[in-house]
């Protein structure tokens, strides 16, 4: 099956009885999805974690055992979202939604989704699945997902400048405001002043859609990664029109623009009387990219500092967690904000509105799990007391891994 699925721990061999709570995230270029996996000893009434999660300031609920688990991760293009729907299918994860016991008949299985692929394609997984999409929206999900990553993950957000990876210690109880910027098909901006409070304060829809359309059209690759790819070898001066360039090779030190400043993203290519086939595409690749980035790294600033925000956290799948983009943000946040402020990256990086999907099972009436506050269980520490999962993570950073975690379920 050709399909871009990152799941850990071979889930396939695991029962169906295991894996629950199924919610997506539906995008104008990539479905998300996350579902909870649980381990085969770990239903049991644990009243060591009920008493330290009570001790927290959580409600537990005395009737429900502690689940263990791990929430896993996967991720297929929409354009092919019918190995989405066969993955689903083969591994039996459209019957871990929920039931809606406030109606008459509750046999109808609902599951949590957000994006506008949620609305696009319900049919569909009525179809096909002979499931309902349960609609979130998608902009609360986001900030949902982004709270909670910021919250209860060990070492989810760090700082990349300069080649250098640094994890930041995010205290939770002075997170906010910050400024969330997604940067997906499009890209929103979103201020987050708690949880479920926010604003999508701006927007562009210059963004991943933009690199990866007009990259494929530019270079014929054939799919992201490797237009990502050949970006590494590529160099943007070769099409970039540099300050030096415009000014016989020297600095506009009056206006603080060094010769090496980008002065026209593209704008060689106006004079170099050369045609398409003249450019290397690494070199178009590398041009796209940094002229995108620059683009949403300084309207991001521009926006912080509309409203005072000090930290900006970047998400979305255009990221990628690729080098070049994010010290490319990091620059034209640092740059234009002359060093006030700072731009961050995410681990799940393109997961926060899954996740918020995920999360808003709480609000149902569920004959499945709920997820609740539990402390620190696992090896990695979590030192939020606010949480809704207990969590910690194991694997590689690849953005993919999957989060431990523990719920109360039935
Ligand atoms: N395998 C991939 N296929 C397509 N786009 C990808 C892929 N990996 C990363 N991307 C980038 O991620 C963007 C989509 O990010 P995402 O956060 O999933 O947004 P959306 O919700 O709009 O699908 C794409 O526009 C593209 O720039
Ligand atoms: C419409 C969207 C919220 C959809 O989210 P996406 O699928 O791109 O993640 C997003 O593409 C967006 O914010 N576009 C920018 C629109 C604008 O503010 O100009």
């Amino acid at each position: 099956m050709d399909h871009l699925a990152h799941v850990s721990n071979q889930p396939n061999s695991q029962p169906q009885s295991q894996i629950s709570h199924l919610a997506l995230d539906i995008g104008g270029s990539l479905i998300k999805l996350v579902y909870f996996c649980r381990y085969d000893d770990s239903c049991r009434d644990d009243d060591e974690l009920r008493s330290q999660n009570e001790s927290l300031g959580s409600k537990s609920d005395n009737s429900r055992p502690v689940l263990g688990g791990k929430l896993h991760f996967a991720k297929f293009e929409t354009s092919k979202i019918n190995d989405c729907l066969e993955f689903i299918h083969s591994m039996k994860l459209h019957l871990g939604g929920f039931h809606d016991c406030t109606a008459p008949s509750s046999d109808k299985i609902f599951i949590k989704a957000t994006g506008g692929g949620a609305y696009k394609f319900a049919d569909l997984f009525k179809e096909k699945l002979s499931v309902s999409l349960d609609k979130e929206d998608e902009m609360e999900c986001l900030v949902t997902g982004a709270n909670f990553l910021l919250k209860a993950v060990h070492q989810e957000a760090f700082t990349y400048l300069d080649g250098q990876k640094e994890f930041a210690q995010i205290d939770p109880n002075d997170l906010y405001p910050y400024l969330l910027v997604n940067i997906g098909s499009g890209v929103s901006m979103i201020k987050v002043d708690g949880d479920g409070k926010f604003e999508r304060v701006s927007g562009t829809s210059l963004g991943g859609g933009t690199f990866w359309g007009l990259g494929r059209l530019l270079t014929k690759c054939k799919n992201f990664d490797e237009l990502l790819e050949l970006s590494h070898q590529g160099n943007n001066r070769v099409i970039d029109m540099l300050v030096g360039d415009i000014y016989g090779g020297t600095d506009y030190a009056k206006i603080g623009l060094s010769a090496t400043t980008i002065a026209s993203s593209f704008g060689k290519a106006i004079s170099d009387n050369k045609e398409l086939v003249d450019y290397k595409p690494e070199d178009i690749s590398r041009s796209l990219l940094r002229m995108i980035s620059n683009n949403i790294g300084q309207i991001s600033y521009l926006n912080a500092l509309r409203f005072g925000l000090k930290r900006i956290f970047f998400a979305g799948f255009f990221i990628r967690g690729h080098a070049y983009t994010m010290d490319t943000i990091s620059v034209a946040v640092n740059f234009w904000s002359k060093g006030e402020a700072e731009a961050m990256f995410l681990r799940h990086e393109g997961f926060l509105g899954a996740l918020g999907a995920f999360m808003s099972y709480e609000k149902q009436c569920l004959d499945g799990l709920t997820v609740n506050k539990i402390p620190q269980r696992f090896p990695i520490s979590v030192s939020s007391a606010g949480n809704k999962i207990y969590c910690s993570m194991n694997g590689k950073s690849n953005g993919n891994e999957s989060i431990e975690c523990t719920v109360y379920g039935t």
